[in-house]
């Protein structure tokens, strides 16, 4: 393992709780996932069963009824919330106000929001995470912008501009996109110069672009996180990446807010950027076990049976916790 990489999963070991007897429900994570409609099932089921296995103690999808009722049949572990709708099954009195207002009453119990996972692009369910985003933003909770959640940044980059508690997570040609919307030139550098030119466009938010190497920016440092990964580029293995970030994060807040003695030396930039790193790491670790596991027949359900294989290979697990 090469030093840099050795050092950074060794910082994001630190920021991971042990898992104590004191520990109450929902301290070590409580996570939402909006997005999963008509057409797309699997990525919400995909990401939060990526943060579930990761070891969040709640994880809960936030969909269209129709999604709802699916992805409650794939997993009885997740809490799965009908509160989405696309606008042609939405009720006359169901504006993007009215539904994210419910969705805005569960986030003062949720650590982290992932927006996008089979969201799609219908205006009334972007609408309504646009209003979560603003309000998220307001309150603090951090949020991670994937798939179609990355067309809000896209469209609307004010909703992003300058914040410092979120993460993007485009793929080559999500990149470019916002790229465009920013007036970068893909064309015009190295992927590591890019990736901090287009945080630095979007105010330092931090971007992981994904790829053969994912490049993690927040304008002002950029990290390579470049670990074996599988060969197969199945579509929804961006979800377990989303996921794992998800917990990370909630991780990261209770490193915070000091639910376990250590000496807090790290800072909110620099938790942010081991989360980015460690999500990325766990991903591609996922990615490889699966691949040796199933080869060319590797579909994105893979990953998500070796997350916790993946974490115990790169971050490890911690030292008070009774190793099975
Ligand atoms: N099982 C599921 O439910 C899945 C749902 N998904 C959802 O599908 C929706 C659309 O996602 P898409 O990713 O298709 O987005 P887009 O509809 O924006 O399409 C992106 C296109 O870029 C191509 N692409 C990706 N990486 C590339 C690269 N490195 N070089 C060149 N081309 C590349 C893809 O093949 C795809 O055709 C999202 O809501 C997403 O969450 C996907 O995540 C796949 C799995
Ligand atoms: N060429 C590659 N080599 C190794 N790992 C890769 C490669 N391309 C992507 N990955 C890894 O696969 C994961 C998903 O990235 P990808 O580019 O497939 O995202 P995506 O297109 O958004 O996926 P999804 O289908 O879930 O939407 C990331 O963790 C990334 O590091
Ligand atoms: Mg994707």
């Amino acid at each position: 393992m090469a030093a840099a990489r050795k050092d950074l999963l060794k910082k994001v070991y630190n920021m991971v709780p042990p898992m104590l007897e004191s520990f109450h429900k929902g301290q070590l994570g409580r996570v939402g996932v909006i997005g999963g409609s008509e057409d797309y099932t699997g990525a919400p089921y995909f990401s939060a069963m990526a943060s579930a296995k990761l070891g969040c103690d709640m994880s809960h999808v936030i969909c269209e009824p129709g999604a709802a009722a699916v992805i409650k049949t794939y997993s009885p572990n997740l809490m799965v919330h009908p509160i989405m709708r696309q606008s042609k099954n939405a009720g006359a009195s169901e504006t993007a106000s009215s539904i994210s207002a419910q969705v805005v009453d569960m986030l003062s119990r949720l650590h982290v929001i992932v927006i996008g996972p089979g969201l799609g692009r219908d205006e009334l369910m972007q609408d309504t995470c646009a209003q979560v985003v603003a309000e998220a933003r307001r309150q603090g909770v951090p949020f991670v912008l994937d798939a179609d959640g990355l067309f809000l940044a896209q469209t609307r980059p004010e909703l992003v501009d300058g914040c410092k508690e979120c993460i993007l997570t485009p793929n080559v040609v999500e990149f470019a996109r916002l790229a465009k919307a920013k007036g970068l030139d893909v064309n015009d550098g190295e992927p590591a110069d890019l990736c901090a030119k287009l945080s630095k466009a979007f105010g330092g938010v931090t971007i992981i672009q994904k790829g053969p190497a994912d490049y993690i920016s927040n304008g002002e440092h950029t990290l390579v996180s470049d670990g074996e990964g599988g060969l197969k580029r199945s579509g929804g293995q961006g979800d377990t990446l989303t996921g794992t970030l998800a917990t990370l994060l909630a991780y990261r807040k209770a490193y915070h807010d000091g639910i376990w003695d250590h000496d807090g030396s790290m800072s909110r930039s620099e938790t942010l950027a081991l989360a980015a790193y460690g999500g990325s790491a766990i991903t591609r670790e996922c990615s490889r076990l699966a691949f040796l596991d199933k080869g060319r027949a590797l579909q994105a359900s893979d990953l998500t049976e070796h997350v916790h294989t993946a974490f115990l290979n790169t971050v490890g697990e911690r030292k008070e916790t009774p190793q099975l």
